[in-house]
């Protein structure tokens, strides 16, 4: 029998719940926000898209996995607390190499065990994700109440820079290399470029900070924007880079926070789901093919779009791709006659199934059908203040530069997606 150490919730609405430290002893407070995957929990805790968020895990037996060096989505474990039922008390696989709880303390992530996650999730749902704090400094409600209320909120927050890498770096193709990919990462998942890699892509992986003609300087096939934290309403940066991006013809692909960035770009607007998506049996119908798709999904923004009928954007019309079949959010967008979509879920899936894994070969796909003419983008129609000048000096190994016109696709985007691999 071990010592506990007692600890207490408090959500900004002053619902209250106790339990035992688990983790670090100390103090956190962030958005509170649930996840419903049964497995994964590693993958998960480590997506830098939870910085800021205390994350309550709605299956009740958590760390019967124990931790390991393997499945990292990043450096380090990202959520700011972290709330469980029931952990588990021996690790039990043959790739542990040490307790969760452990992992927690060493990082320093405060969390709380012996919650009713159930209530606390049913209240979250109907109430919406919200402040809170775990402490197992003070038990005093009020005085951490306080805290909560001094907190900064979710929207409006502009977190990339604080995820994001400080330099650059590639993660070299697997095998032959086919393609150069630049990829900002805006809180990247360490799968994401791997799956790129996969398929014979040198990712360049770019700070979030990087520009259009840091982007332009390694003469890339296709630009990605990663997931990331954070309200994208606050991301202007990266969206005046992708407008840049989208202006020159580059082939674009983004995942959740890159699909919240792309649609900005389009002119479309970002809101604030009342308590998000964040689990890996969320049901997607991709509406190209009618294929309904279980995807691992981490978002509390979504995109907003008419699902029918398409609309307009400054680079030529623009349509629905994927949509959620729980609640109708727009899961994924695409330029109709441009190479560039995106999705709002993980098709890396880590943690998640695998189901979305095509959606890397369809920008494959894009790639190849759109050899990018970086050297010299004539730029279509400007969106707002583009900068696209600037891009003299750049590589000239720029692969097959051969069409002038970047809006010559010859597929459009999401039709006759490929086979799914094996
Ligand atoms: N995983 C992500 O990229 C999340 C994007 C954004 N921070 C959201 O919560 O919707």
């Amino acid at each position: 029998m071990s010592l506990t150490t007692e600890a207490i919730l408090v959500l900004e609405d002053g619902r209250t719940f106790r339990g035992e430290a688990y983790g670090a002893i100390g103090e956190t407070v962030g958005e509170i926000v649930f996840a419903t995957g049964m497995t994964g929990y590693q993958e998960t805790i480590t997506d830098p898209s939870y910085h800021r968020q205390l994350l309550v895990q709605t299956a009740p037996h958590i760390g019967n996995t124990g931790f390991n060096s393997e499945d990292m989505e990043s450096g380090q474990i990202w959520v700011a607390g972290y709330v469980v039922r029931d952990p588990a008390r021996i690790p039990s696989s043959w790739r542990s190499e040490g307790t969760l709880a452990d992992a927690l303390v060493q990082q320093g992530v405060v969390g709380i065990s012996g919650v009713d996650t159930r209530a606390l999730t049913r209240h979250l749902r109907e109430r919406g994700a919200m402040r809170a704090g775990i402490s197992s400094i003070t038990t005093h409600r009020d005085v951490l109440l306080e805290r909560v209320l001094a907190a900064p909120p979710m929207a409006g927050a502009d977190l990339s820079a604080e995820v994001s890498t400080r330099e650059s770096y590639v993660v070299p193709a697997q095998g032959e290399k086919r393609f150069t990919v630049a990829a900002i990462d805006l809180g990247i998942k360490g799968m994401t470029p791997r799956r790129m890699a996969e398929r014979g892509i040198e990712v360049h992986v770019l700070p979030s900070s990087a520009t259009f003609e840091d982007v332009t300087a390694i003469a890339p096939d296709g630009v990605f924007m990663s997931n990331g934290p954070g309200d994208p309403a606050a991301a202007d940066h990266a969206v005046d880079v992708l407008r840049q991006v989208l202006s020159a013809g580059i082939p674009y692909f983004g995942i959740c926070f890159g699909n919240q960035i792309f649609g900005r770009a389009l002119g479309l607007g970002t809101y604030k789901l009342t308590y998000g998506h964040r689990g890996i049996n969320q049901p997607v119908q991709d509406l190209t093919t009618g294929r309904v798709e279980i995807t691992s999904q981490n978002h509390g923004f979504a995109v907003d779009a008419p699902v029918e009928g398409g609309f307009e954007t400054p680079y030529g019309p623009g349509r629905v791709t994927h949509l959620g079949l729980n609640d109708q959010v727009v899961e994924g967008i695409a330029l109709v006659d441009a190479p560039a979509f995106s999705v709002q879920y993980h098709p890396e899936a880590a943690a998640g199934p695998h189901d979305s894994a095509y959606l890397f070969d369809r920008f494959v796909d894009l790639m190849e059908h759109h050899r990018a003419p970086v050297a010299s983008p004539p730029p279509p129609p400007p969106p707002t203040e583009a900068d696209v000048t600037g891009t003299a000096g750049t590589d000239p190994a720029s692969p097959d530069p051969t069409s002038p016109d970047p809006t010559d696709a010859d597929t459009p985007v999401g039709a006759d997606a490929p086979e799914e691999t094996a």
